[in-house]
């Protein structure tokens, strides 16, 4: 690569450094043949110590920027792409301070800041003419460039000085016309803060991970959302649940924002998807509004997860790459489990992204909170003593094979006992009609305003046994008969049911139909973890088939009779995703799977959603495919 400064600032021939007329000819030759919302410029360097002026053609097309620079030496010609996808921005105006660019250089302590300002200072009075007598506008282009191997992001800043005419005025009109098109091209790609008129909403849990999310956002990513010149809303949530009310209860949400950025830990991305999912118009919102994370939590196993999907770098700077795939905020649609708990004859609801556990993992998360001031080791030694004291289940799990009736050879199953079948709808939310904006406000006021209470403790929409009920408000129309009041009151349920995202599984209460495919096996079991990332944690790499939008679950199943050294195996593999047996194994399997149900016998133990505790006893899954969207680098 030539161009080997990070930081570049280049200068096209001014009225004072006139172009040969061969030259001349040559640059409205190239002008010419360029495509339309394509520029062409020529600058030069300094290159102080060979003494010269490096002459390179800058030109801004759909592909990035693409610098073309040309030596003396006939067969030196180098050049260089900066891609659309690697710039995250521009600015333009006057010189700037060099603090006042942003990036990563408003990261740096104080003491360093002010070294650098002195330095800046002192070059200035020595080298640089006085601010005012410099007519030179500047276009600043801030990318990151991608690397492999090592994967990686390399920050770059490409300084263009535009100075061919004396007049400031004339200088910046032709900044800002580079300046727009970068812009342009970045709508173009689909960057989702790059779309007009729409802003992004961030929600930030400052007490998440270590409790440094205001100060971590400030230094990272508030200064990358500059240069994105990403129009936000910032909302620091007060409580617990803010944020699923928040998200819940705003009416603007979807004609405001192109997307919400979650700055916190795995706990408040599920709150917001719990939010979305509660709103009259969830179908809509889903498909509208792209979803990130930047990673301030302690887990953060869908922020690992999405860099994975993307082939984005994580490590060592993950809230800094987070951002960066954040900003180029493509959507790509990820899958969602809807769950189904049943506990002292109370039914719940929940929406769930990542995963559910049953047995060992869901126990060392849960009973190591006790050590949580030890950091991640907790996890360490509780797997330790859970090993020592080894616990196992007895219960029923029941799952539906993705693949019927013999699953991917690729990855090797367990024998299942019982056989049956029952099928399930590729996506089965389909079916739903948003409500209307006016309907929402107005007519299921009561029902909206009710519904969470009844939503979490409801059954199945299908079952038998429901007793969810929509509220419909009967208020000034009292002069009504009482009939028609009844038969309002019953369209409105039936509609309600219509528009709320309803599973296909029988009710937990319910048998699974016994000839529709599905597989049950009973006995003792050391663990049933399901999951639908890759990631459960950033050093969890638990399923490594899956994909963000496979529409499928991965159960893996430990049975009973396992022998200690293979637990301890599968337990230090996991960080590398190579604890799942490639032969098929009596103790130890993997099951992609659409939908499962797990009935423990006895009421004692722990079950996780997500990685938080949820009531004990029975429950049941089911994926619902590409329901939402999230922020990738790709797209797809
Ligand atoms: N201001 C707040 N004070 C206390 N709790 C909050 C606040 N805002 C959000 N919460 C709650 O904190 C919980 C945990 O947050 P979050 O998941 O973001 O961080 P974490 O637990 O450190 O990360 P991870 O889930 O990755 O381990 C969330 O479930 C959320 O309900």
């Amino acid at each position: 690569m030539w161009v080997k400064a990070q930081l570049t600032t280049m200068t096209p021939t001014s009225s004072s450094q006139q172009m040969q007329p061969a030259a001349e000819e040559e640059q409205e030759q190239k002008e010419k043949t360029l495509l339309p919302g394509e520029l062409i410029e020529t600058f030069y360097v300094e290159n102080k110590r060979r003494q010269q002026n490096i002459k390179i053609q800058v030109k801004l097309c759909a592909q990035g920027v693409y610098l073309r620079r040309e030596t003396n030496d006939t067969d030196h010609i180098n050049e260089q792409l900066i891609r659309i996808e690697d710039i995250v921005g521009s600015s333009c105006g006057a010189r700037q301070r060099k603090r006042a660019r942003g990036g990563l250089n408003s990261c740096r302590n104080p003491s360093q800041q002010q070294e650098e300002e002195q330095e800046e200072s002192q070059s200035q009075s020595q080298s640089q003419p006085p601010p005012q007598t410099d007519n030179s506008a500047y276009l600043y282009i801030y990318a990151y460039l991608k690397k492999e191997k090592p994967l990686r992001r390399v920050q770059t800043l490409r300084i263009l000085r535009f100075r061919s005419s004396e007049d400031y005025a004339e200088n910046l009109e032709t900044a800002q016309r580079w300046h727009c098109r970068i812009r342009e091209h970045k709508q173009h790609t689909g960057a989702i803060c790059a779309a007009a008129n729409k802003r992004l909403l961030i929600l930030l849990n400052p007490k998440s991970g270590s409790g440094k999310g205001r100060e971590l956002f400030q230094k990272q990513v508030a200064p990358l959302l500059r240069e994105a010149q990403a129009d936000y809303d910032l909302q620091i949530t007060t409580h617990s649940q803010y944020a699923l009310e928040y998200v819940r209860s705003r009416k603007d949400l979807l004609e405001r924002y192109a997307g919400i950025v979650v700055a916190s830990g795995d706990g408040l991305f599920y709150e917001v998807l719990n939010g979305l999912m509660e709103r009259m118009d969830w179908r809509r919102a889903c498909a509208q509004l792209a979803l990130g994370i930047i990673p301030c939590g302690s887990g953060n196993g869908l922020a690992k997860s999405i860099a994975h999907h993307c082939n984005e770098p994580y490590d060592p700077k993950p809230i800094m790459h987070a951002t960066l795939i954040c900003v180029a905020g493509r959507a790509t649609p990820m899958d969602v489990v809807r769950v189904e708990l049943n506990h002292r004859s109370r039914h719940s609801v929940m929406y769930s992204f990542l995963s559910i556990g049953w047995g060992l993992i869901a126990d060392i998360d849960i009973e190591s909170e006790r050590l949580r001031s030890i950091g991640a080791q907790r996890f360490t030694l509780w797997a330790i003593r859970r090993l020592i004291t080894l616990r196992s289940y007895q219960g029923k799990l029941y799952y539906l094979p993705a693949e019927q009736p013999a699953a991917s050879p690729a990855t090797p199953t367990c024998s299942a006992p019982a056989v049956s079948r029952i099928s399930l709808p590729n996506a089965p939310y389909s079916e739903f009609k948003d409500l209307p904006d006016d309907q929402q406000s107005d007519e299921f006021a009561d029902a909206l305003s009710t519904d969470r209470s009844v939503y979490r403790q409801t059954d199945s929409w299908h079952s038998a046994a429901s007793r969810r009920t929509a509220y419909y408000s009967i208020a000034g129309q009292s002069n009504r008969s009482r009939q028609s009041v009844a038969q309002r009151i019953e369209a409105a349920n039936a509609q309600f049911a219509e528009l709320v995202p309803t599973g296909n599984m029988p009710g937990l209460q319910l048998p699974l139909p016994a000839e529709q495919g599905w597989l049950c096996e009973q006995g003792e079991f050391v663990m049933v973890h399901a999951a639908y990332t890759t990631h459960l944690a950033s050093d969890c790499y638990f399923a490594p088939s899956s994909r963000l939008n496979d529409g499928l679950i991965y159960l893996v199943v430990i049975r009973g009779g396992v022998g200690r050294p293979q637990l301890l195996n599968f337990l230090l593999s996991m960080q590398s995703g190579n604890h799942l047996p490639s032969e098929p194994d009596p103790f130890i399997c993997v099951l992609p799977v659409r939908a499962f149900r797990i009935e423990p016998s006895g009421s004692q133990g722990i079950l996780t959603v997500d990685g938080e505790r949820v009531d004990y006893g029975p429950i049941q899954a089911e994926v619902f495919p590409g329901l939402i969207n999230v922020m990738t680098t790709t797209g797809q």
